[in-house]
């Protein structure tokens, strides 16, 4: 089988290195760049894969993942483009950098894809969505599909609509650990132990999360069936609208859209 490289080995590269592991892709098929020495030794150590040179990498893969931070991303392409060649595909991970950017920097022909994915891909739960440079095929594009389809569900979207995905999908972890942090210090401000309130919060979470999946239903509906009238979830519910969380919602989802435009600037 061809091989694939991952450029960068820290969280979300490792993440795309393990689920491509544990779906099956053969250690042999998978090589790794990492500039941190110490880093590039544990993974060795942790899945027998082969950490070479960037320059290497490049030379010895068809696919080629950069998972380093936007702002490393120039650095690298300037460093990998003069041993790319045309028919090989570039899959960036990097939140910001757009497939002009890419393309700008590597040789004509060389394909290009972008990809926000998210760290549940760690429990193949991930969602990444992937939009096409403008020199990739559909070949390409069923490659990166491939790839991310690895660690959890894949949409296609159009490039434009990437910053907001940045800022739903590919952030938005946080801002469950966020909710779910808030709830277990307020059940230990209500007087229940630690751990008790970690297992309620995680269970309703994982649960409240199935319901939305399996049942398809509108989550304003789902809210409705718990509220019931006079009862403690309105009192909450009144409380979360007086300190307008849906407001905050709105304004951090902005601020990280816009975080993700100005990404590509180099800021
Ligand atoms: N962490 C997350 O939840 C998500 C991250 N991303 C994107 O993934 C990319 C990486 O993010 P993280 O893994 O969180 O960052 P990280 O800092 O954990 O990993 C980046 C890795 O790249 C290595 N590196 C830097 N320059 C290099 C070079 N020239 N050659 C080889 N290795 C190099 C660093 O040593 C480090 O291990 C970013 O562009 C980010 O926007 C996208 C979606 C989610
Ligand atoms: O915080 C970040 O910039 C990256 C991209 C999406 C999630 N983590």
């Amino acid at each position: 089988m061809a091989q694939t490289a991952i450029l960068g080995a820290g969280v979300m590269g490792e993440t795309l290195l393990s689920g491509l592991v544990r779906a099956g892709r053969r250690v042999d098929d998978l090589l790794v760049g990492e500039k941190r020495p110490e880093r590039a030794k544990e993974l060795e150590e942790r899945y027998g894969v082969t950490v070479v040179s960037n320059i290497e990498a490049t030379r010895k893969a068809e696919t080629l993942a950069l998972v380093v931070k936007p702002q490393d991303m120039g650095d690298l392409l300037d460093e990998i483009a003069p041993e790319l060649r045309p028919g090989q595909l570039v899959v960036s991970l990097a939140a910001g950098i757009t497939t002009a950017f890419i393309e700008s920097r590597v040789p004509s022909g060389v394909a290009v894809v972008r990809v926000m994915p998210n760290t549940p891909a760690l429990v193949d739960e991930g969602m990444a969505a992937i939009a096409p440079g403008s020199h990739c095929d559909d070949h390409h594009l069923a490659e990166a599909e491939e790839l991310m389809g690895s660690t959890g569900r894949v949409l296609r979207v159009p490039e434009r609509q990437m910053d907001a995905v940045t800022a739903i999908s590919g952030s938005g972890p946080a801002y469950i650990f966020f909710v779910v942090e808030s709830m277990i210090e307020a059940g230990v401000h209500l007087g229940l132990p630690r751990a008790t309130a970690t297992d309620l919060v995680v269970q309703t979470v994982v649960g409240s999360a199935k319901m939305l999946r399996e049942t398809g239903t509108h989550p304003a509906v789902l809210r409705e069936q718990v509220t019931s009238p006079g009862g403690t979830t309105a009192a909450a519910l009144r409380e979360l609208e007086i300190h307008k969380v849906r407001a905050a919602f709105l304004a951090a989802m902005e601020a990280a859209r816009d975080r993700s435009r100005s990404l590509a600037e180099g800021s």
